[in-house]
Parts: C-alpha cells; sequence; structure tokens
C-alpha cells in the first residue's frame, strides 16, 4: 500500500524526530536523498549546468546544500534567490564554500534557465500557503518558457501539498524527490501532472497507522481479489443484478453485463428492456424482463448505466436490503434521502460533471478540487463515493483514509467505459467485498485492463472488458 499524510502530520513526526536527532542531521538525510536523485536524472554531475530556484524557507535550504555538494561533484551551480537576505544561511555558506555563484531575484534568472541542464525547484515545499506569490510566480513563468529539467524539492512549487489543488502559477517537475512520505497532492490531479515521476526519500519519519490517502498495489489488491474455493457454487461466489440500458441505450446494459462477468461473481442477472441484446451477447446471463424485485435473489445490484428516465427502477433497487451500485443516470435519478436512509451499503461512481451536479457546482470546480469534493459527497450522502477521473478517488461516508487509484489511462476516456467499470465493481461487491475495496479494486483492475488493451493506441469499452482477465493475471502473478 502507498500511503500520503497531510502536512500537519507530517510536522508533529517532524518535530519528534528532530527532538532526537542532531541539529542539521534530518536536513541532510533530505538532501542525501535529494543529491542521489539530480545525479542518477542527470546521468553524468561533473560539467552540468545546475540552477537552483531558491525560496525564504528550508525548502530553499535543502535545494542550497544540495547544490554544494552537486558543485563539488564539477557541476556549475548557480542559486537564484527569490528573497535574498532569507535564503537559508547554512545551504548559502555551503553552496558559496563548494565554488556555486549567486543571483538575486527574477530578472537576473532569465539568461542561467536559459542554459541550465537541470533545475531544482526549491521555491517552497510544505510551508507553502495559497498561490504562489507574485515574484516566485513570474520565476516560475520564466521556467516554463524555457526546455530545462526540473527537479522539485520535495513538491512542485504551487501545489497544495493537501489537496492537490493548483491555483495559478506551479512548477511542472519531471521529478519529485519528496521527503518522509508522500503528499496527498501527489497522488491526486491535477496535482499530481505537475509532479512528473515521484520519488520518496525516506528519512525515519514514524507516522501514524492511518493516513490521509491510500493507494492500492498490485500485492493489496490480489489479497482482495474473490478467488472462488473448491466448495464454491455461483451462489456463494455471488449473484450480481444489473438494473441498466434501455431501448435508447442496449448497448449500456451489455457493457456493463461484459465487466460484471469479469469481476468475480458466480452468475450475473440482468434485468431491463435490453434483455435481448444482452443474451445475443452474453448468453450466460439470466435475463428478466419484470422489476429488480422480481428478479430472483441476488447479493449485490448495479443500477443506472444507459437507463435514461426510469426512476422506478432506480427506487426500486435502492430499496434492496444488499449492497448498491449507483452509476450514470441513476446517479439522477437517486434520491438522495433514500440513499441516505439504506442500511446496506451504496457506492456511488459519478465522473466529475455528475458530482458537480449532485453537489450543484460546476464541473470545474471539482476538477479543481477532487479530495474535497469526494469527501463532501460521501458525507452527503451517506455512501461510499468513486469519483472517475485519471486519478479516481474513493471516500468512505465515515471518513478515514481515502482510496487513490493511479493505474488509469487517458485511453480510458472512451464511450461505454463507466459502464463496464460499473458491472465490474459490482460483481466484486456481490463476491462480498466491502463497498471501498470493491472501489478501488474495480477501479485498479478497470485502469490496468485499459492500458493492456490500448497499449498505446485507442481501445473501445468492450476492448477494455476483454481486458480484465489479462490485468487480473497479471495482479495474480
Ligand atoms: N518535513 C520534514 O521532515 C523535512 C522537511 N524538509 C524541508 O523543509 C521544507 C519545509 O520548510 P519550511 O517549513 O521552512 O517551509 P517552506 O516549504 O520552505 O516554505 C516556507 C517559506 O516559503 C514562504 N512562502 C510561503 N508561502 C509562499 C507562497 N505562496 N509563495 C512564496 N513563498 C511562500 C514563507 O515565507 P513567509 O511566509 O515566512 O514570509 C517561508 O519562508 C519541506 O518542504 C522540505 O523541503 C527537509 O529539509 C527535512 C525534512
Ligand atoms: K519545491
Amino acid at each position: 500500500m502507498r500511503t500520503a499524510y497531510s502536512v500537519e502530520t507530517v510536522r508533529v513526526a517532524e518535530q519528534e524526530l528532530m527532538a532526537r536527532l542532531p541539529e542539521g542531521a534530518l536536513m541532510q538525510r533530505a538532501v542525501a536523498g535529494l543529491v542521489a536523485a539530480c545525479a542518477e536524472f542527470l546521468g553524468r554531475v561533473y560539467g552540468t549546468r545546475i540552477v537552483l530556484l531558491v525560496g525564504s524557507g528550508d525548502n530553499g535550504g535543502d535545494a542550497l546544500y544540495a547544490g554544494a555538494r552537486l558543485a563539488k561533484r564539477g557541476a556549475g551551480v548557480t542559486a537564484v534567490l527569490l528573497v535574498p537576505d532569507r535564503a537559508h544561511p547554512g545551504g548559502l555558506a555551503a553552496l558559496l564554500r563548494a565554488g556555486g555563484r549567486v543571483v538575486r531575484g527574477t530578472d537576473a534568472a532569465e539568461e542561467p534557465l536559459r542554459r541550465a541542464d537541470l533545475v531544482v525547484d526549491g521555491i517552497v515545499g510544505i510551508g507553502g500557503k495559497g498561490g504562489l506569490r507574485p515574484d516566485a510566480a513570474k520565476l516560475v513563468d520564466v521556467l516554463g518558457e524555457t526546455r530545462a529539467a526540473v527537479v522539485a524539492v520535495d513538491l512542485p512549487s504551487g501545489v497544495d501539498a493537501d489537496t492537490g489543488e493548483v491555483r495559478g502559477a506551479a512548477v511542472r517537475a519531471d521529478l519529485t524527490v519528496t521527503f518522509g512520505t508522500h503528499k496527498p497532492g501527489l497522488l491526486v490531479d491535477p496535482a499530481r501532472e505537475y509532479a512528473g515521476s515521484v520519488r520518496l526519500v525516506d528519512i525515519g519519519l514514524a507516522l501514524p497507522g492511518e493516513a490521509e490517502l491510500e493507494a492500492l498495489q498490485h500485492a493489496d489488491v490480489a489479497a482482495l481479489l474473490p478467488v472462488p474455493g473448491a466448495e464454491s457454487d455461483k451462489y456463494r461466489r455471488g449473484v450480481v443484478g444489473i438494473a441498466a440500458g434501455s431501448s435508447r441505450y442496449p448497448g449500456a446494459a451489455v457493457l456493463a453485463v461484459s465487466g460484471a462477468l469479469r469481476g468475480g461473481a458466480g452468475a450475473v442477472r440482468y434485468v431491463g428492456p435490453a434483455g435481448d441484446a444482452v443474451i445475443a451477447r452474453f448468453p450466460e446471463t439470466l435475463v428478466s424482463t419484470g422489476s429488480p424485485e422480481q428478479a430472483g435473489r441476488v447479493q449485490a445490484w448495479v443500477v443506472g448505466p444507459g437507463a435514461g428516465d426510469d426512476g422506478d427502477v432506480v427506487a426500486a433497487v435502492l430499496r434492496a436490503e444488499v449492497p448498491v451500485l449507483v452509476d450514470a443516470d441513476g446517479l439522477r435519478l437517486a434520491d438522495r434521502d433514500a440513499v441516505r436512509a439504506r442500511r446496506a451499503p451504496t457506492l456511488l461512481t459519478p465522473h466529475a460533471g455528475e458530482a458537480a451536479a449532485l453537489l450543484g457546482v460546476p464541473r470545474e470546480e471539482v476538477e479543481g478540487a477532487r479530495l474535497t469534493s469526494v469527501r463532501e459527497l460521501a458525507e452527503r450522502y451517506r455512501a461510499t463515493v468513486l469519483l472517475k477521473g485519471s486519478t479516481t478517488l474513493i471516500a468512505s461516508p465515515g471518513g478515514g483514509a481515502v482510496r487513490v487509484n493511479s493505474t488509469g489511462t487517458g485511453w480510458l476516456a472512451t464511450a461505454g467505459s463507466g459502464d463496464v467499470l460499473s458491472g465490474l465493481t459490482g460483481s466484486l461487491l456481490a463476491a462480498g467485498l466491502d463497498a471501498p475495496d470493491a472501489g478501488s479494486v474495480g477501479a485498479y483492475l478497470h485502469g490496468l485492463a485499459g492500458r493492456l488493451a490500448a497499449d498505446g493506441a485507442p481501445v473501445g469499452a468492450h476492448d477494455v472488458a476483454e481486458a480484465v482477465r489479462e490485468a487480473w493475471r497479471d495482479v495474480m502473478d
């Protein structure tokens, strides 16, 4: 499991550790990791030109000490001091001793930045408040006009460490070297995109059990995937009911069923007007045309994909005392009080536009503040919420760690891909996973299947469904 902790938690852990170590030792641990990452990134240090962007806090201190070590290894190092009289004194002295040079202010930065092989961003780290100040923002603009590679210290300056929000100018890094723990902003869009690849340097921080954010890895998913035992029959493996599709959108039903058949449930029931299309493609489906109540036993329901305006079916499914996944049209049709009143788990799976409609805010607001939005929705609906996107987030109604999935790919932004995800995830619910696990395992497999199916070329949703089996095997390997 990859975890991320808030700045507040990092600060507490930092204080505890600092109290036990000689002064400056913690910073030198961070610097050692930063230097190793820069050297590896450059391939060869000797003879390279490195520019340090130095703010007025310890983030700038890290950059200055790292610059000093790189200068000793033969790099030409220039530090751009944003606030010259507040640059980290020890770091600055070390750089000057090592033969580094210093320029002051943004205007003087232009020339060295244009010639740089590598820029080290030490403008601001976890001490940053609000958007970058005008001087720093101007420096970031100048940096943006160059083609230099950028390594960010701890965080790309300008992104919010705790929320992943980016308000105004921010550094676009090729690599971010972060200390002690990932910060939530490094795993959540839009900030994640600014971070480039992320390298974690262990500096010995002791962090509490519950993180702010968790990202499942292969081994975590493998441990959660439902695998039938020798005694299993289709009912013990779980039966998932799919109430989806309409005469106008029969394809949504077919795609949801295609996902459900690959999610580990022992059988898939389909209820709705697209039964002929479903049975033609997947003869193993148990199809009925009545209401969900009459469909027979299921251990979990999926309702909503391509459902059109059939509010009755959504209301009927919400009355069922088994886990229910609500997606697409179902989100618009579901009564909030009915969702809140449910005793069995509910999993809502909106994309940013649907989440915005549920929250009554513009779509951009959700896209800019994904973590806040998903938490807010989980609380309002007293349900687990999976907010789809390039970094999918899953929040539980009681608060606690938010799950983040980063296996997704831009190729998954294709019609019907969400229908496959809802079927797949509903199947995992029916197989007995709890709502946050079903959501995060579903998103993980779906993202991986998207990557495997795409392999660098466009894919349709049915390709993604077909690749779920390969993703499953890949995880189990
Ligand atoms: N945690 C750890 O264990 C370890 C942490 N370490 C390192 O320390 C870093 C944290 O250092 P930090 O606390 O000095 O804060 P930092 O990020 O340098 O920023 C504060 C400075 O920036 C300024 N400033 C604020 N907002 C701004 C804005 N919007 N735009 C522009 N400027 C802004 C603010 O100015 P002020 O408000 O005081 O006027 C203040 O001077 C951390 O990220 C990591 O790199 C490692 O060395 C060792 C292990
Ligand atoms: K930084």
